[in-house]
């Protein structure tokens, strides 16, 4: 089976779809035409196309890989832990969620969700996934497991046949993984970005490492490839079906999944290829990803509702795009690049995410801010961008329920609520359950990231995209910190750093933010849900 698209009550302006075919675009992507996207993106273009041959050209890893696979279980080593952010972790998650297999993902610097990550070490083989090699999260992720398999009493040789590294040739992480003497480095496509690269070694290495049949997926984007010079194949009609809808008013796409075999947690990868993608310049495509079908927030004049394993449900506007996973991702990679031309914007580039990292080494240098809490109502401290709260009469019985009404109220028309929980997705799951509380107090779009994981995802959307986002950043207080070694900063220190680089980064667009601290995370997080009930 292939790529399905249905639509239900979606509007198509017949000048979208005809130019696309009077400008043959369909043929030139998949000769890799960097000229597609204008003369700004054609230098970027150029070196950004290469995911169109890796149902090709990942052929070889699948052999590869078994045998490495065989070697590692064979040793006991059955428990795969996976470092890397955004496009270095995001596509393994959702494989060997579908395939049902088990794979730890540690791309947080959260102190207790590293902490756990570094256990059950004699089963433990760990992949360190970096493109550019020079992501923090994850060189302090490795840096913490070299320190933990020393100190399980593993020399030098067995510490590096725990590690397996993807990176880019002649990065930093290449240089590091020769002198750990790391089991295995395979060098991924330097012509194939991190959000597009779910079917090169970036998403197939942990993914057959951890057991998940990776053949199928080469297999399945391999069958969609053969259809994509032809400018009526699915994939097309998803990209021509995202532009439409961002022309006709529509700039938000809710994702869920739904079908009788589901792909599963599809939504969070296809945030980071799509807002990454797309939102820059003061425009984009705003990924909300729901719960379910049902969840609140599928539904809005600015909201096109997007199924991922169903048909369109009636009455729309809505799509359905079916198909086993491997066409699922490299069709969406293709829906978006044809997306991006429509809304003339250059897909491959992230020009606004260096900025949060910046602020985030300024900060480590110069020590966190002291920021005095506004009020601590229960476990909960309040601070605000300057203004949001004026007016709120937060040492009332219900000051938090008044600030999160006044950060409602600042949502303006065509506006999104983004809430940003710097916590343990783990510990701290039931966080996640804010955003359908508050998507039910609001008319307008709200998204739910995990800090820092998102800010290799939406963040870009948050800086680059129109300037009509308003925040809740939600950060606890942990237990034990925990130190990267060789560096003068602690995991915990670290994500208190990023969060507070992230506060600037949206304080300098003016944009509204209610920053919520909890003292003790699950009792704050209680006291949230129950002020949104
Ligand atoms: O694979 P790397 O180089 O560690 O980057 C991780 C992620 O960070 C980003 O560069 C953006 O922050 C993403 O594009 C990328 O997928």
């Amino acid at each position: 089976m292939s790529l399905g698209l249905t639509s239900t009550g979606l509007e198509v302006p017949e000048p979208v779809a005809a130019q696309l075919r009077q400008d043959d675009v369909a043929a030139r992507l998949v000769r890799k035409d960097a000229t597609l996207w204008g003369p700004d993106a054609e230098n970027e273009a150029a070196i950004r196309l290469g995911w169109l041959d890796l149902p090709a050209s990942s052929r070889s890893l699948v052999t590869q890989l078994a045998q490495l696979r065989s070697e590692l279980v064979a040793e006991g080593l059955d428990r795969v832990v996976l470092c890397g952010m955004g496009g270095s972790s995001l596509a393994p998650e959702v494989i060997c969620r579908t395939a049902g297999v088990p794979l730890v993902v540690l791309d947080t610097t959260d102190p207790g969700q590293v902490a756990d990550a570094l256990t059950d070490l004699a089963r433990t083989v760990v992949v360190i996934s970096s493109k550019s090699g020079g992501t923090v999260e994850t060189d302090s992720q490795r840096r913490a497991f070299l320190a933990a398999f020393a100190e399980a009493g593993l020399d030098e040789q067995a510490i590096g046949s725990r590690f397996v590294v993807v990176t880019d040739p002649g990065s930093p992480l290449a240089e590091t993984a020769a002198a750990m003497g790391a089991r295995a480095v395979f060098l991924a496509d330097p012509t194939v970005g991190g959000r597009y690269s779910a079917l090169s070694a970036f998403g197939l290495v942990p993914s057959a490492l951890a057991g998940a049949d990776v053949a199928a997926l080469v297999d399945d984007a391999e069958e969609l490839a053969e259809r994509l010079a032809d400018p009526g194949s699915a994939a097309m009609e998803l990209g021509i079906a995202l532009g439409a809808a961002f022309r006709t008013g529509r700039d938000k796409l809710a994702l869920a999944e739904a079908g009788e075999t589901p792909v599963q947690g599809f939504g969070d990868w296809a945030e980071q290829l799509i807002a990454e993608s797309t939102g820059k310049e003061g425009r984009g495509i705003l990924p909300v990803v729901l719960e379910s079908p049902e969840a609140p927030g599928g539904s809005a004049p600015d909201v096109l509702l997007a199924l991922v394993g169903a048909q369109a449900p009636a009455p729309g506007p809505s799509i359905g795009v079916t198909g086993p996973l491997g066409a699922q991702f490299l069709g969406w990679e293709y829906a978006t690049a044809v997306a991006g031309r429509i809304l003339g914007i250059n897909p491959f580039d992230q020009p606004n995410v260096t900025e949060s990292k910046e602020n985030t080494q300024a900060i480590l240098g110069a020590g966190l801010p002291d920021e005095q809490p506004m009020a601590t109502i229960g476990a909960v401290e309040i601070r605000a961008t300057r203004g949001l709260l004026d007016g709120v009469d937060l040492s009332s019985h219900d000051g938090l329920s008044l600030a999160m009404d006044a950060l409602l109220a600042a949502v303006p028309t065509r506006g999104y609520l983004a809430v940003m929980a710097y916590l343990d997705r783990v510990r701290d799951a039931r966080a996640g359950e804010l955003r359908a509380a508050l998507a039910r107090r609001i008319e307008h779009a709200v998204t739910f990231g995990w800090g820092p994981r998102f800010l290799h995802s939406t963040g870009q959307y948050h800086k680059g995209g129109p300037q009509v986002g308003v925040f809740l950043q939600v950060t606890g207080a942990y237990g034990p910190d925990l130190p990267v070694p060789d560096q003068p900063y602690t995991f915990g220190t670290l994500q208190a750093a990023q969060a507070a680089g992230d506060r600037k980064a949206l304080a300098d667009r003016d944009r509204p933010l209610l920053h919520l601290h909890l003292t003790d995370r699950a009792a704050g997080i209680g006291q949230l849900l129950t002020i949104l009930r």
